[in-house]
Parts: structure tokens; sequence; C-alpha cells
């Protein structure tokens, strides 16, 4: 993408984004809350409208029709509308619509892509749910099952980890890498999480009220000075196997003159849950 700006209730939300994803590359995009990350990928999903040029594998992407667009890019944003009462296997099948014929039904291999997505991402069991029964986390895997049902080169994936535990986590992103390199399926991704952000990303952008402010290798946009200047963050950063490993740390705490370090624990009750003799 070139120049691209995007102008939301005549505010200025993206900034002239110069970005280029190399095919089979994970790009990962940070910055602070509000900085424009989500609206710069539903942008290039075209889910929002933009100036500037957005090209998908040298194409550019005024020029493909809705449904070759979608065969090319899937995007999987923080919180979709969910139809109510659909299926875990009805919404993942949605991700099959480029490959169905308007008005026409899908076919075995259809099915066939839905059921071998949900196993890959371990949501067999789900399957018959009703979407809106199950937990957060399962919720976000269903929804990147959809996104992997669709079969698209390009994954948009905007914090595709936030409700998910740090098993899931780890999981959700290996099989994303694993399709990337099994497949050379290309990614852009949004991560608040700086150290597995770091750990999966080939490159990295740090996003700024809406400008790119710094943009290379994990190691050289995870530093202490960018992310305190940026974020107003005190974190060490710790160089890992697989990357940068940001540690935030709290400054340090100065003990009060009587002694005290905190509150006064002297009658505090605070809330016991259990099963407890208590008199009341
Ligand atoms: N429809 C809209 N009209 C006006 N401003 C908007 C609109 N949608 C988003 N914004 C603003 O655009 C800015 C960027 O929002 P965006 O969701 O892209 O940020 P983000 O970097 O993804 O943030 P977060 O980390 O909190 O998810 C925010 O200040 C937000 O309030």
């Amino acid at each position: 993408m070139a120049g691209l700006c995007v102008d939301l209730s005549g505010n200025r939300i993206v900034d002239h984004v110069d970005l280029t994803v190399h095919a089979g590359e994970w790009v990962t995009v940070i910055g602070p809350n509000g900085a424009g990350k989500s609206t710069l990928l539903r942008a290039v999903g075209g889910l929002l409208p933009a100036t500037g040029a957005i090209s998908l594998f040298g194409t550019p992407a005024g020029a493909l029709r809705r449904r070759d667009r979608a065969r090319i890019v899937a995007t999987v944003v923080q919180m979709p509308a969910v139809p109510p009462g659909m299926t875990v296997f009805d919404y993942t099948l949605l991700g099959r619509t480029p490959y169905i014929a308007p008005l026409g039904r899908e076919s075995a291999a259809d099915l066939a892509a839905v059921r071998d997505v949900l196993g890959q991402l371990d949501l067999d069991r789900f399957a018959d749910r009703q979407l809106a029964t199950l937990s957060g986390g399962e919720r976000q895997r269903v929804f990147l099952a959809r996104a992997l049902a669709q079969g698209a080169t390009l994954l948009l994936l905007d914090e595709p980890t936030s409700a998910l535990d740090i098993g899931h986590q780890q999981e959700v992103l290996e099989l994303v890498d694993q399709l990337r390199r099994d497949h050379g399926l290309t990614v852009l991704a949004t991560m608040h999480d700086l150290s597995l952000a770091g750990e999966y990303a080939d490159r990295m952008v740090l996003l700024a009220d809406g400008r790119v402010v710094a943009a290379g290798p994990p190691q050289d946009v995870l530093t202490e000075e960018l992310l305190a200047t940026h974020y107003r963050a005190r974190v060490r950063v710790i160089l890992g196997d697989h990357g940068p490993l940001v540690v935030p740390v709290r400054p340090r705490i100065v003990a009060r003159a009587d002694g005290g370090a905190g509150a006064d624990q002297g009658d505090a009750s605070g809330i016991s849950v259990g099963l407890g003799h208590h008199k009341t």
C-alpha cells in the first residue's frame, strides 16, 4: 500500500501509510490504543473506504470483484457480527461463500474444508453448538476458522489472540505460521502482546497517530526507547530465542515515612468466597 489514508467522521485516522508485505511474509502492526491499527487492517481488507493505493499480489485492489477479492484476502476483525442462532459449523461454512455460486449449495469439498479447519483448531467438538454459547476464547478460534476456511492467500488478523489463554495463543499462532510455511500464506496482523508479536513476525510496524513511526525486524522496533516514547511504557527488553521479549516493569515504590507500604490492613475484611463458617 502506498500513501494510504483513512478519514472517519472528518478525522484522519490513517495518515499516508506506505507498507509492502511480501508474499509469504508475516508483518505485525503494533501501536498504542487508538493508533489506527484496526482501521488500517479494515482498509486493506476492503471493509472501509480509503485513499491511496492498495495492491494485492500485483493487482490494484479496486480492480478486483468482491468475490475475487474474498478469495485472496480473509479478514478476522476484533468483534465480528454473529448471526443469532448460528452453529459453529455453519458460521465456519460462511468462509466458503466466495466458492459457492449465488443461490447454489455448498459442495462436498466445501464441507470437507470446514471439517478440516475445525479439526486443526481443536473445534470439532463444538461443531453443532451455537456460537453464542461458546466462551470468548473458543469463539475467537471460530472466527479464525472461518477465515482459514476461506482459503485466502492473505490473512489479516486483528488481535487474533486477545481472548485466548497462553496455551491457545501459542497453538493458534503456530498453526498460522505452519500454514504460512506449508501454503505460502501472507500474514498482516495487529497484536498487543509485544513479546508474542516479536516471536512470530518477520517485520514489525509501529503505528502512532495513524503514522508509521518505526518499521523493521522485531529487534529494531521493540526497543525500550521506542516503547517508552510511543506507549509511555516502562519495559525491559530481553533477547529471547525467537526475538526480543518485552517485560513490563513497575516503577520503584518509595516506602512511606510511617513504614506502611499500602492500605491499612487492620480491619480490612476484603471479600471471601467459599464454604467457611462465618458468624453473621
Ligand atoms: N467511525 C469512526 N468515527 C470516528 N473515529 C473513529 C471511528 N472509528 C474509529 N475511530 C477512531 O480512530 C482511532 C483509531 O481506531 P482504531 O480502532 O483503528 O485503533 P487501534 O489502534 O486498533 O486501537 P486499539 O489498540 O484500542 O484496538 C481511534 O481514536 C478511534 O476512536
